[in-house]
């Protein structure tokens, strides 16, 4: 039976200690940020780092080798199975690998956590089993539907696709749980191109009727006539990573190359040599079309009759990318009438095919049973990457293959780091003062900068706004993942805004202030002109305060517990309170008094390491000139 890993989900508990210290450091080719937390018996350490695959070879492309992840996570001890090498026993993350994969990426997860590879699993035994794993990695032979997320119960919390193509993962139920969903975007590009000219190639040839003929005995010479490939027109339908490279080869080969693809920058384009055309412009000029969009429910079967109808008669057709890209019988109807003079299909809208399929029994196409990812050298880069993206999610890293939560780099990330616990401590102290009303329904969260929009990403912030507002009112637990949408789902509006401050650029945030209209507070003094509890907060020395109660400006660091009270503004108070606590064992840590005028009303806004007792806290309620007080957890 599997032990759960106890490794904390994405930056789960990075709010709740303080650093004391920032330092750099460069280890075995990782460069790491760590800020080593405040209480050193609490042994947590908030690792913010930079790193630079060291497992990564010369198969996988440019761009992974430059992938940054960056690490956001905490370690809870826990007596269990493993040790992590300071004498501390720690669980290990139970993995499971759901399809081949391979052993250099298997020998990282194993490094890390519990591997199981069982390659046969029904639905029904992927659903019994997924229970006992914190991650599964698949390739797209396992669907991962709402029933794997509903069985896991938010247990499940990395699903990692070895390969590209995600349509076999139920994203919004991956999203709904909390599950993490990272790919191997880059490793198998090289691998499907060659498979798409493989097939380009042989189509045109016979090369795979002829040698079946020849197999059964026959010459036939005459038969397998091919058609050239040079000077033909090639459209490429879909210009990402797979469609730029086949473009190079096929003009490699002294094609005329065109794309389409809405999305591709046309400078990219162009670097290669091709022209963006349109769609209808695409099929109807082009002699061969090779098919690298993926299956998206705006590109499902938008191969069909119609759009058959419109391309040259004798046209040729690969489709490397998504069989559901196309609308099968209508390929078949079109191979029937020669609108389609071949085609060759390396993937299916339903895989494996049926054994009688008309599509793969026609005498005119190729077929090859989803092999364009199928090399030594792209399995062995892509179970290596997805493997250091797993393991990386599990340690609570954002992932740069992160494809249902938003992508923070790392430099963005560690200027944030102070500001994301000051957001998430402003949202559990904004929450707690709510003391009813119609429901908390808009959150107003404004950043006085003086960056501009672009210069300012408040993603991270906004979701740890939401964890700090929705945590401590129920028992979901929020990441980046579901931050959004579960604060759509509790029918949460959160709203934001940029202040322009005049303070250093260097500075991302000047302060940040969170208001709740409509409700009342359970510390009167919290609500603003305009009727709304409002707290406002800011990052001092790396240290979170809070420096804004209402109309009150105040100043306490964010740490431990807050009580805050507000009193006719008069000598001896500081002492009356003070006393109380000690007297009940409870250490200040922090104290300021804010006023609106002299001998008016004062707040008083005091951290305390503990929480103080029942008796201790209404006996400052009893302290004659205390008007109102709360206590706050933090
Ligand atoms: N057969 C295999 O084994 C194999 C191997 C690798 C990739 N693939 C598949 O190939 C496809 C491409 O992979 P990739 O790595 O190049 O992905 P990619 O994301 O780099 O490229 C996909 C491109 O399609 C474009 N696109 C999206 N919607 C489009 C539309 N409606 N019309 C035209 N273009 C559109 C995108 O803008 C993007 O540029 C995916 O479906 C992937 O699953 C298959
Ligand atoms: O999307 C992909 O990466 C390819 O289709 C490869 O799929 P596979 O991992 O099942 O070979």
């Amino acid at each position: 039976m599997a032990t759960s890993a106890k490794t904390s989900s994405i930056f789960s508990s990075v709010a709740q200690n303080q650093p004391k210290k920032l330092s750099l450091f460069h280890e075995n080719n990782n460069t790491s940020l760590c800020y080593f937390v405040r209480k050193s018996s609490s042994k947590n350490l908030i690792n913010l780092s930079l790193k630079k695959s060291k497992h990564l070879n010369s198969v996988v492309t440019k761009n992974a080798l430059n992938t940054n992840t960056i690490d956001l996570s905490t370690t809870t001890k826990e007596p269990s199975v493993g040790s992590n090498g300071t004498g501390e026993k720690q669980t290990r993350p139970m993995i499971l690998v759901s399809e081949k994969l391979g052993e250099a990426g298997l020998s990282v997860l194993r490094e890390f956590g519990d591997v199981d590879c069982l390659y046969d699993l029904t639905p029904e035994d992927l659903c019994n089993k997924i229970t006992q794993y914190d991650a599964l990695i698949v390739r797209s032979g396992t669907k991962v539907n709402r029933a794997v997320f509903e069985a896991a119960k938010g247990g499940l919390k990395v699903v990692g696709r070895a390969g590209v193509g995600i349509d076999n993962v139920d994203l919004q139920a991956a999203t709904e749980y909390g599950s993490l969903v990272v790919n191997a975007p880059t490793a198998n590009t090289i691998a499907a191109a060659e498979h798409g000219i493989a097939l380009l190639t042989s189509m045109a040839r016979n090369v795979a009727q002829a040698d079946a003929s020849m197999k059964a005995g026959k010459w036939g010479r005459s038969k397998y006539v091919g058609v050239s490939l040079v000077g033909k027109t090639l459209a490429i339908m879909g210009f990402g990573k797979v469609g730029s490279e086949v473009a190079r080869r096929a003009k490699g080969l002294g094609m005329h190359v065109i794309a389409h693809d809405p999305y591709a920058p046309a400078d990219r384009a162009r670097a290669v040599g091709v022209e963006l055309v349109s769609f209808d412009q695409a099929i109807s000029t082009a002699d061969f079309v090779s098919l690298h969009m993926p299956l998206t429910p705006a590109t499902k079967k938008v191969f069909n009759d119609t759009t058959f109808s419109k391309m040259k008669k004798g046209v040729r057709l690969v489709n490397v990318a998504r069989g559901g890209v196309i609308d099968e019988d209508a390929l078949i109807r079109a191979l029937d009438t020669g609108i389609v003079a071949q085609a060759a299909l390396d993937v299916f809208s339903e895989e494996p095919p049926s054994k009688d399929s008309k599509l793969v029994q026609h005498q005119n196409v190729t077929v090859t049973p989803h092999l364009g990812a199928s090399t030594k050298e792209a399995q062995e880069g892509v179970a290596i990457e997805i493997a250091e993206a797993v393991t990386g999610a599990l340690k609570g890293e954002l992932s740069a293959t992160a494809v249902n939560a938003p992508m923070v780099p790392a430099e963005v990330l560690s200027e944030l780091a102070p500001y994301i616990q000051l957001a998430e401590k402003l949202g559990r102290l904004a929450v707690q003062l709510v003391a009813g009303g119609s429901g908390i329904q808009t959150i107003k969260v404004s950043y006085r900068s003086a960056r501009g929009p672009d210069d300012l990403d408040t993603r991270l912030l906004r979701a740890m706004i939401t964890k700090g507002i929705i945590e401590p009112i129920s028992d979901m637990h929020i990441n980046l993942v579901n931050a959004d949408f579960t604060a759509k789902q509790k029918g949460l509006r959160i709203t934001e805004e940029r202040v322009s401050a005049d303070s250093s650029h260097e500075n991302p945030i000047h302060s940040l202030q969170i208001q709740i209209p409509n409700v009342q507070s359970k510390f009167e003094s919290t609500i603003s002109e305009k009727g709304d509890i409002s707290i406002e907060g800011k990052v001092k020395d790396g240290i979170p305060h809070l420096t804004r109660v209402g109309s009150f400006a105040v100043d306490v660091s964010l740490e431990g517990n807050i009580i805050l009270c507000r009193q006719v503004d008069q000598p001896g108070m500081i002492g009356k309170v003070g006393n109380i606590l000690a007297d009940n064992n409870v250490n200040v840590n922090f104290m300021s008094v804010g006023r609106t005028s002299k001998k008016h009303k004062a707040i008083m806004a005091i951290g305390v390491d503990e929480e103080p007792q029942e008796d201790a806290l209404s006996k400052i309620g009893q302290v004659q000139a205390v008007e109102e007080f709360v206590f706050l957890k933090l």
